[in-house]
C-alpha cells in the first residue's frame, strides 16, 4: 500500500514573498489527489517540499513516520527512494537518450543487472507509449513526448509516492485521457499514493479521489472531489468554469474596482467567456481497464468519506451517494467485460494479464509494476523497493484479434511510434 503524507502548518517564502501559509492536508495511502490552484499559487513550490527539495519556515512533512522538514540528509535521501516524481518540465538529461534518462535511477540507486535494467526500461518506454523513440535525445522529441519520458523515468522505481506536475501540460486532449487511464491503471497495479498538479478540469473531474486547492497563498480545501465540485465558493466556481469574472485576475488579486466593473458589465448580460457546464453533475471517476487489478483505495475512500460524510455540505453528501452508484455499476460493467474476453481481474489470478488474454504489447498494463499484479510474488531490492528479479514482461507479439479488442492502445500515442508488429 502506498504511504500517507501528511502534512501540518506549512508555510513557504521566498525572502519576503510569502507563498503560502499552515498549509495542511493528508494524502491518504493509494488515494489519488489533485491539487488546483491559479497560476503562481505555488502548486510546484507544494510538490518540492514534500520531497524535501525545498524548505519551509514551518510545520511539517510526515512521511512514513519521518518528518522531512526536520530530518538528517541521510534519513531524506531514503525517504525520497519512496518517491517518483513526474516534474513540470519532464526534468530530462539533456545529453543523455531517453532509454539512459530512464535508466538513471535504476542505475543510481540499485544494483540490477543490464539486461534487467534493459526488461524494466523497455517496459515502461512501452508503456508511456514511446517504444522506437529510445535512442532519440530530449531535444529531439515533443515537450508531450518528454513528458511521457519523465513518467516513465518516475515510474522505475516502483514507487510508494507518485507526484504529477502537471502530467497534461504539452499533450493534446486524447493524449491527457491516456496519460489520466495510465495513472489511474498504475494506482491499481502498485496502490501508488498519487499527487497531481493540474489545471486540466476534465482530470480533476474525473481521475482524482480527492481535490484541494490553493488560492491567496492559503488552502482554500481539501477532500473528497464531490465536495469541491459541488463547492459553491466564488473562487472555486470560477476556477472550474474558467470565467474571467470573479475573484481570481490576471495578477494574484482584483481590487475592488475592477470587481464592482465586472459586476456591472455580469448585470448588463455581459459574460466572462466560462464554461456554462454544470459541474455540480458529477461525472462517474474513471476507473481502471478491465483486466486490471481493481482500486484498493476505493473502499478505503469510501470509509473515510462515510466517515465524515455527515459533516460535509448536503449537496456534496448527494453527489457522493450518486457517485459512488454510478461507479459501482462501471465497475460491475468492467468485471463483466473482463470475464467475457478472460483478461483476468487482478483479484483472483495476480492480474497477470499478459498470461490471461491478450493484454500483451499492446496493453496499459504497466509491465514492470504491473505483472506481479500482487507484491506477494515480488522481491526486494537493495532500495527496499519492490521488484520482481525475472523479467516481467511477456514479449510475445499479441495476435492483431487481440490487439484490436484492448480497450487502450498506448501505441496511438504518437503517430510516429514504431509499430513493432511490423518488426
Ligand atoms: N526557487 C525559487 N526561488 C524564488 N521564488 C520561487 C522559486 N520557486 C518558485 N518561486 C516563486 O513561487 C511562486 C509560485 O511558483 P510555482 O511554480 O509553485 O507556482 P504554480 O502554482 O505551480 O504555477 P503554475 O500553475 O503557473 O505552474 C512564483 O511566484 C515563483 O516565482
Amino acid at each position: 500500500m502506498g504511504v500517507e503524507v501528511s502534512v501540518e502548518g506549512l508555510t513557504k517564502s521566498f525572502g519576503s514573498q510569502n507563498i503560502w501559509r499552515d498549509v495542511s492536508l493528508t494524502l491518504p495511502s493509494g488515494e489519488v489527489s489533485a491539487l488546483l490552484g491559479p497560476s503562481g499559487t505555488g502548486k510546484s513550490v507544494f510538490l518540492k517540499t514534500l520531497i524535501g527539495l525545498l524548505h519551509p519556515e514551518q510545520g511539517s512533512v510526515i512521511i512514513d513516520g519521518t518528518d522531512i522538514t526536520k530530518c538528517s540528509s541521510k534519513e531524506l535521501y531514503e525517504i525520497r527512494k519512496l518517491f517518483g516524481v513526474l516534474f513540470q518540465d519532464g526534468a530530462l538529461f539533456g545529453s543523455m537518450s531517453l532509454y539512459d534518462n530512464i535508466a538513471f535511477p535504476l542505475r543510481e540507486h540499485t544494483k540490477k543487472k543490464e539486461d534487467n535494467i534493459r526488461d524494466i526500461v523497455m517496459e515502461k518506454i512501452d508503456l508511456v507509449g514511446l517504444t522506437g523513440a529510445e535512442d532519440k535525445l530530449p531535444g529531439e522529441i515533443s515537450g508531450g513526448m518528454r513528458k511521457r519520458a519523465g513518467l516513465a523515468r518516475a515510474l522505475v522505481l516502483d514507487p510508494e509516492i507518485i507526484l504529477c506536475d502537471e502530467p497534461d501540460s504539452g499533450l493534446d486532449p486524447v493524449r491527457t485521457a491516456y496519460i489520466s487511464q495510465l495513472l489511474i491503471d498504475i494506482n491499481a497495479q502498485i496502490d501508488a499514493t498519487i499527487l497531481i498538479v493540474t489545471h486540466n478540469i476534465n482530470i480533476a473531474r474525473t481521475i482524482p479521489d480527492n481535490i484541494g486547492m490553493l488560492f491567496r497563498k492559503e488552502l482554500v480545501m481539501f477532500g473528497p472531489r464531490e465536495v469541491l465540485l459541488t463547492s459553491e465558493q466564488p473562487v472555486v466556481k470560477q476556477f472550474l468554469s474558467g470565467d474571467r469574472f470573479g475573484p481570481i485576475g490576471m495578477s494574484e488579486e482584483k481590487d475592488e474596482a475592477v470587481q464592482k466593473q465586472e459586476e456591472e458589465m455580469q448585470a448588463a448580460g455581459i459574460g466572462g467567456g466560462g464554461t456554462k457546464d454544470d459541474f455540480s453533475e458529477i461525472i462517474p471517476q474513471v476507473q481502471p481497464n478491465p483486466g486490471q487489478p481493481e482500486r484498493k483505495a476505493i473502499e478505503r475512500h469510501r470509509q473515510r468519506v462515510h466517515e465524515i460524510l455527515h459533516t460535509l455540505p448536503e449537496n456534496a453528501q448527494e453527489a457522493i451517494r450518486r457517485s459512488q452508484a454510478e461507479e459501482d455499476q462501471i465497475i460491475a460493467e468492467n468485471r463483466k467485460h473482463a470475464d467475457k474476453h478472460d483478461l483476468g481481474n487482478g483479484n483472483g489470478n495476480g492480474g497477470n494479464q499478459q498470461q490471461s488474454g491478450g493484454a500483451g504489447e499492446w496493453s496499459t498494463a504497466p509491465a514492470g509494476v504491473a505483472v506481479a499484479g500482487s507484491r506477494s510474488d515480488t522481491t526486494t531490492d537493495v532500495i527496499g523497493q519492490h521488484a520482481s528479479d525475472q523479467p516481467t514482461r511477456d514479449w510475445t507479439t499479441p495476435d492483431v484479434s487481440d490487439a484490436q479488442t484492448q480497450p487502450i492502445d498506448t501505441s496511438r500515442f504518437d503517430s510516429d511510434r514504431r509499430d513493432p508488429r511490423s518488426s
